[in-house]
């Protein structure tokens, strides 16, 4: 039995990274993560799909040398640039001085900024093209901008498999199964959505494109750069991509507020209990000053209620509250049933400056509340007031 096996002559010789703290330095990664990365063994050549993080090499050139012995890599495809896939590019063409790199005009000129190749090891390849290895064929279909100028999807006709890059890809490091048949898939799920909106948010229409262009093909394995190889799962998968790249979201309310003294935490936590009253399950109460910036993006990106509280500070939004927003605007977050809450001693300013972010970003504001100082009889009355237009809104949609 080949433990690296996925389809005859295609093997899983990735790598687990259960060292890094943060993905990027800032998304935490507290169930490690996968680099994925595959042999297709045709009977004339031998392609190796995407490279690994480069602290991971050791591990990598020992899964390839499992599974090829001796023979030589001849192509190398770069379906994705960024270094935690492209960075085990320079060891694979010192291990394997015949391999060519195979990618796209944008792919080339990366690498060469990157890793400073010759020319002569290149193999530039456009939307469509193919690339015969003997038995099997691999074809490129270019998907520029998911999440990067360069992104392109491989596809292998012969088996149906299609390598997506980090399209459709999830955080969380693969324990012991590669495939989703082998696993208990379950705590996958909300790592893919906080792959997604963390790392890709920003590119929905993109990734809109890119399904739309490979829609037609026969495809029983995704194979991406992160995360378990979908079989039984590409339903699922896909669905929660497609989903999430539309700015579609399921039922439930982000609550994300600031507060120093715990006034308008106060707050936050009656429009909780407020929108429970009312038959909203799901929930997710964020301190911004405490949870992580990639918790709350996913949240915000998942439920279709979003609620933000901020103290005024200095005539802005609360900073921890206003880094949020920014996270938001970054990700041209739409679509949300959108309602703002705040609070000031003085001179109100954080309400105002949430009414000018949501009048930029489109978002409609459902309901508002201004408090100043701390909470009386009025305030719980207006939260719950906010409750109840964010519901009706909710219910309507
Ligand atoms: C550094 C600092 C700056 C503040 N700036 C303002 C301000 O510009 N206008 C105002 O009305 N209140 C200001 N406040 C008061 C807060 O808005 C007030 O403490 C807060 O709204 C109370 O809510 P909390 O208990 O949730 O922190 C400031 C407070 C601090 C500590």
């Amino acid at each position: 039995m080949n433990i690296r096996e996925i389809t005859e002559d295609v093997f899983y010789v990735g790598v687990n990274d259960r060292t890094t703290d943060r993905f990027e330095n800032l998304w935490p990664l507290p169930y490690g993560v996968s680099y994925n990365s595959y042999i297709v063994k045709g009977s004339e050549k031998i392609a190796l799909i995407d490279t690994v993080e480069i602290g991971t090499i050791r591990d990598y050139i020992r899964a390839i040398e499992s599974q090829i012995g001796d023979a030589q890599i001849d192509y190398l495809v770069i379906n994705h640039m960024e270094p935690d896939h492209s960075g085990g590019i320079p060891s694979i063409l010192e291990h394997y001085p015949m391999a060519k790199l195979v990618g796209n005009r944008q792919t080339i000129s990366m690498v060469k900024g990157y890793y400073h190749i010759e020319d002569d090891r290149f193999i530039e390849v456009g939307d469509g093209a193919e690339l015969n290895l003997g038995n099997k064929n691999l074809k490129f279909y270019l998907t520029p901008m998911v999440h990067w100028p360069e992104t392109m999807m491989t596809y292998v006709e012969e088996d149906c498999i299609l390598f997506t890059g980090d399209a459709l890809g999830t955080f969380g490091a693969l324990n012991g199964g590669v495939i989703d048949t082998e696993m208990n898939t379950d705590w996958y799920w909300d790592e893919m959505y906080r792959y997604y909106s963390n790392i890709v948010g920003k590119y929905g229409r993109f990734v809109q494109k890119a399904l739309a262009k490979v829609s037609g093909l026969d495809i029983k394995y995704v194979c991406s750069t992160h995360g378990p190889i979908w079989h039984e799962n590409i339903g699922k998968a896909l669905d929660i991509y497609n989903r999430l790249s539309q700015y579609e979201s399921e039922p439930g309310v982000t609550i994300i507020y600031g507060s120093m003294y715990g006034n308008t935490a106060e707050v936050a936590e009656e429009i909780g209990r407020q929108l429970a009253a009312r038959g909203v399950k799901n929930i997710k109460i964020h301190n911004a000053s405490k949870s992580n910036m990639s918790y709350m993006i996913s949240d915000a990106f998942r439920y279709e209620g979003l609620i933000v509280g901020s103290p005024t500070y200095s005539m802005q939004i609360f900073p921890p509250v206003e880094q949020f927003l920014i996270a938001m605007s970054t990700r041209e977050i739409k679509n949300k049933v959108f309602a703002t809450f705040s609070s000031f001693t003085w001179a109100s300013a954080a309400s105002g400056k949430m009414k000018e972010y949501a009048e930029k970003m489109k978002l409609d504001i459902v309901d508002s509340l201004d408090m100043k100082q701390s909470a009386t009889q009025f305030t719980f009355e207006d939260a719950a007031r906010l409750a109840e237009n964010v519901v009706a809104v909710l219910t309507k949609r």
